[in-house]
């Protein structure tokens, strides 16, 4: 009979990453090759512009060694990466509180942290939730500060995410903002780039489907929260996002159609992405301020 395997928990006792600080002169390209990853007709921001909320996870990027990497393309350890056997991992959320936006073209500085460390049971067994707490400085002020969840899941096999992905539909909500989008491979590779992610499960078709057992390419979690938040960013555009909360709830895969969507009510919007097959696949909420 196969041995039970220890709760997660037991790996990560003794796991305290302390805080590490980094710098960055928030250089104008990232800005400019993700408006034209958007198809946008311009940069979305100049020098001495803000930053649309989230923008700057083309910051701050880390280029580990390459015999650094692990078989799924992701690092093999890192500072905040917890020491989990066979770790698989998936973005699961997140939330920013931004008292002032951050300007282009400035340099600005980044401390993170470990904020929590909770296991939780999943449909599919244990699941490792790390917070990371990402507090950022420009001219010695804090102009904002995230936190990221992302999830773990310890030496799973292949073939446990049962989704079979039919001839992928137009989904059609009602909500009066939206944006249609079909993520397509090269779309996906783009992203990858520009946020310095080398995760097979983005790129690597044969990988995500015997390795982890997707039936296809994985739409980048960040990804999906970007394209929320150009909801408001487009119809409201004079509102300023003051906070904002993010959970991924389900994954999109690369050739399906989907569409961001929102509802704006007062000082606040409720967002979300929908395919043919769900209509949360993700969920945000923004306040304006
Ligand atoms: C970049 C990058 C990686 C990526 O981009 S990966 C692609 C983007 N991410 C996704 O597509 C994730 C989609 N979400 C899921 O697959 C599932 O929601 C997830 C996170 C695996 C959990 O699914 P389950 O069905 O197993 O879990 P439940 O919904 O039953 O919930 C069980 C408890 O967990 C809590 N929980 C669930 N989701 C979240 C979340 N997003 N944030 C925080 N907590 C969550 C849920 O509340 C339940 O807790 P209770 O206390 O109520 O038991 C890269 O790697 O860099």
């Amino acid at each position: 009979m196969p041995a039970t395997p220890p709760p997660l928990k037991s790996y990560v006792e003794s796991w305290t990453p302390g805080p590490i600080m980094a710098e960055d002169p928030l250089p104008t390209g990232p800005v400019e090759a993700f408006s034209a990853l958007l198809d946008l007709p311009g940069t979305a921001a100049e020098a001495g512009d803000p930053i649309p909320p989230l923008w700057h996870w083309f910051y701050f990027l880390t280029w580990p060694a390459q015999r650094d990497l692990g078989a799924d393309g992701h690092p093999s350890h890192g500072h905040f990466l917890p020491p989990l056997p066979g770790r698989q991992r998936m973005w699961a959320g997140g939330r920013c509180e931004i008292t002032e936006p951050l300007r282009l073209g400035e340099p600005a500085e980044r401390v993170s942290s470990l904020g929590s460390i909770t296991v939780k049971e999943g449909r599919t067994g244990e699941m490792l939730f790390v917070t990371e707490r990402r507090e950022f400085r420009q001219r010695g002020r804090v102009r904002l500060v995230e936190e990221q969840d992302i999830v773990y899941r310890s030496g799973r096999s292949a073939g446990q995410h049962p989704v079979a992905l039919s001839e992928s539909a137009v989904p059609r909500p009602a909500d009066p903002w939206q944006l249609q989008l079909r993520p397509d491979p090269a779309l996906l590779f783009r992203f990858s780039a520009l946020t310095a992610n080398a995760h097979r499960i983005h790129y690597d078709t044969p990988y995500v489907q015997r390795a982890e057992g997707y039936p296809g390419l994985v739409v980048h979690g960040p990804l999906l929260a970007l394209l929320m938040l150009e909801l408001p960013r487009r119809h409201s555009p004079e509102a300023r996002v003051r906070s904002l909360s993010y959970r991924l709830r389900r994954p999109v895969f690369s050739g399906e159609h989907l569409a961001a969507c929102g509802v704006p009510a007062d000082d606040r919007a409720q967002l979300r992405v929908a395919t043919h097959r769900e209509d949360q696949h993700a969920t945000a909420e923004v306040t304006f301020a």
